[in-house]
């Protein structure tokens, strides 16, 4: 599948250079016999392919002369529309909240607007000619990227990072560039592909009713409109010129657009970085009774260590629990695991692998989503508030497993049964608000186990729920783990939990391991380092022995 959207990327990229030579040549080269006179409405033949227009004129040399305007013109109102709207986007951004919310709300009002019914009332306004069809078409597009701007920045502003530097008293203006925007390039390189499509067909159709270029210039819109009077006197050969140029330039717009949406595909993208920057192989054998092998695991961000060598491996059956500080690294660790770095996190390890998936090369989505389930921590944030449990949950079966939606709900009702989560043909109707935190947090569970994956990350699975569920979940996690021998990798920063739920447990400090321990040995007595021992100083004792332990 990427290996075709690349493909896709290269012919686009193709079809474009040939677009741009012909745009710089052209002119150059035939533009003198393009103005030459000749027999009017002359049909195709050997000095003239495509035959000539009302005037004499060679159409295909005019089509190919046309090539530069029409260009231009297309890339000076991408432009406008791309350097306005982000920023716009993010000056909405940089707003106090509610005039920003007024600001987003102005803007979205805008992007429901017929965008050629603004640009024609534009060009009305501003009078018909080249530059004004180009303002036209790019004030029409400036909502579109705004749009697109600001909410990628209320998106990317939640990041810690961007916390951090809040927190930190960085400047708004320099939060925008160097955390927000360089974090929304590929998203907003991805919609400029595309709207340089649409803005050709904008521009031409504007030339093309009378709006655009004027005599004596002319660009393959304004060709259209020429053309049109042979149309409707069966000739139209003299339409080929420019259509078959307005084709090409935008399938290959469009292709470039579809090539790096393909590419900038989390997944994809990390493991296009994971092969510059990690080795794409694991070194040496794996250790024995190991499902999960991981050796000097490194992950860095802008030259910052945020991980710093660490080592271990989960075996067969075994609950592996990873505490430390907030910012220890914990998640980052889990996430590398499952390929889920977020895009300028880089890792680097002399072996990842799990079972025989070796995961410092590429995985598969599909594969990936199969071998390894995800429990987040807020059970409320994972779903999507607008649909229905079932639709969700089944999704990740029908998507990876390719089962039918029968099968799919039927593997999630049993799921659902098996983290006995009560009523669950019911559940599968309703809407995540209509769950308690709680019955969410089974369901999560649920649709990670419904795939059989040989390993559940459970990050911080328990940290939003009140105290009474949190014992629940967590002894669901371990009754599941004795039942069917799922291994599962738990974060916590609660010592309490892991120590009531792991077999093992590894203590991060910093971006290291600075302590690995049977959870059985985890006493102040019995540990070595003074931060396990702070650690566990301050913890109250969490039992988990109940008659469902
Ligand atoms: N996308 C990112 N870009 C840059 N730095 C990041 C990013 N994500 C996390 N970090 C930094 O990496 C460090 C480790 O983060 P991580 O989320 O792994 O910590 P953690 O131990 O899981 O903490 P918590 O319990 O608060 O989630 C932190 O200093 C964090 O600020």
């Amino acid at each position: 599948m990427s290996r075709r959207r690349n493909l896709g990327l290269v012919l686009g990229l193709s079809l474009l250079g040939v677009v741009v030579v012909i745009a710089v040549l052209a002119p150059i080269l035939f533009k003198t016999g393009a103005d030459e006179l000749g027999q009017r409405f002359a049909p195709p033949s050997a000095d003239h392919w495509l035959g000539t227009d009302a005037a004499g004129h060679d159409v295909l040399l005019r089509s190919l002369v046309a090539t530069r305007l029409t260009l231009l013109m297309t890339v000076a109102a991408t432009a406008i529309a791309v350097a306005l709207g982000v920023l716009l986007g993010t000056s909405v951004w940089l707003m106090p909240r509610r005039l920003r919310e007024l600001c987003l709300r102005a803007i979205d009002a805008m992007v429901a607007f017929p965008g050629l019914l603004l640009a024609l009332v534009v060009a009305a306004v501003l009078g018909a000619g080249g530059s004004s069809a180009v303002i036209a078409i790019g004030v029409a597009g400036i909502p579109y990227f705004a749009r697109l701007t600001g909410n990628l920045a209320a998106k990317v502003s939640q990041r810690e990072f961007v916390s951090t530097a809040r927190l930190l008293g960085v400047s708004p203006v320099r939060i925008a560039f160097r955390h927000l925007l360089p974090n929304m390039s590929e998203p907003l390189l991805v919609l400029s592909a595309s709207t340089f499509a649409g803005t050709l067909t904008a521009i031409s159709a504007l030339s093309f009713v009378g709006l655009g270029v004027q005599s004596p210039s002319y660009d393959w819109g304004k060709l259209l409109n020429e053309a049109l009077p042979s149309l409707l006197a069966d000739r139209p050969f003299q339409l080929v010129g420019p259509a078959v140029l307005i084709v090409v330039t935008g399938l290959a717009a469009v292709l470039i657009g579809d090539g790096l949406a393909a590419a900038a595909n989390p997944r994809a993208a990390r493991t296009a970085a994971g092969g510059a920057s990690t080795r794409r192989t694991s070194q040496g054998t794996p250790r024995d009774g190991y499902l999960v092998d991981v050796q000097e695991l490194s992950i860095e961000y802008d030259g910052k260590q945020l991980v710093k060598g660490i080592s271990f491996g989960i075996r067969q059956g075994e609950i592996l629990g990873i505490v430390g500080e907030s910012g220890s690294g914990k998640t980052l660790t889990a996430m590398a695991l499952a390929q889920l770095l977020p895009d300028g996190l880089i890792s680097n390890a002399t072996r990842m692998t799990l079972g025989d998936l070796d995961l410092l090369g590429p995985v598969p989505p599909g594969l990936m989503a199969q071998t390894v389930g995800l429990v987040y921590q807020d059970p409320g944030s994972t779903f999507n508030p607008a649909l229905r449990m079932g639709t969700q949950l089944t999704e990740v079966l029908r998507t990876h497993r390719r089962l039918g939606a029968q099968a799919a709900r039927r593997r999630i009702i049993d799921a659902l049964g098996t983290v006995r989560l009560s009523k669950p043909e019911q559940r599968m109707k309703q809407h995540p608000h209509e769950l308690s935190g709680g019955m969410r947090q089974r369901a999560m569970i649920a649709a990670a186990l419904a795939t059989e994956p040989r390993l559940i990350i459970a990050d911080e699975p328990t940290t939003a729920l009140d105290v009474t569920v949190q014992a629940e979940i967590l002894r669901e996690l371990k009754r599941l783990n004795s039942e069917f021998g799922t291994s599962i990798m738990v974060i916590s920063h609660d010592i309490g939990v892991v120590r009531a739920l792991c077999h093992r447990v590894i203590v991060m400090y910093q971006g290291k391991a600075v302590e690995e321990i049977e959870a059985a040995h985890l006493t102040v007595a019995s540990a070595q380092h003074s931060y396990t021992k702070a650690l566990l100083e301050a913890t109250p004792e969490l039992t988990l022995e109940n008659s469902h332990g």
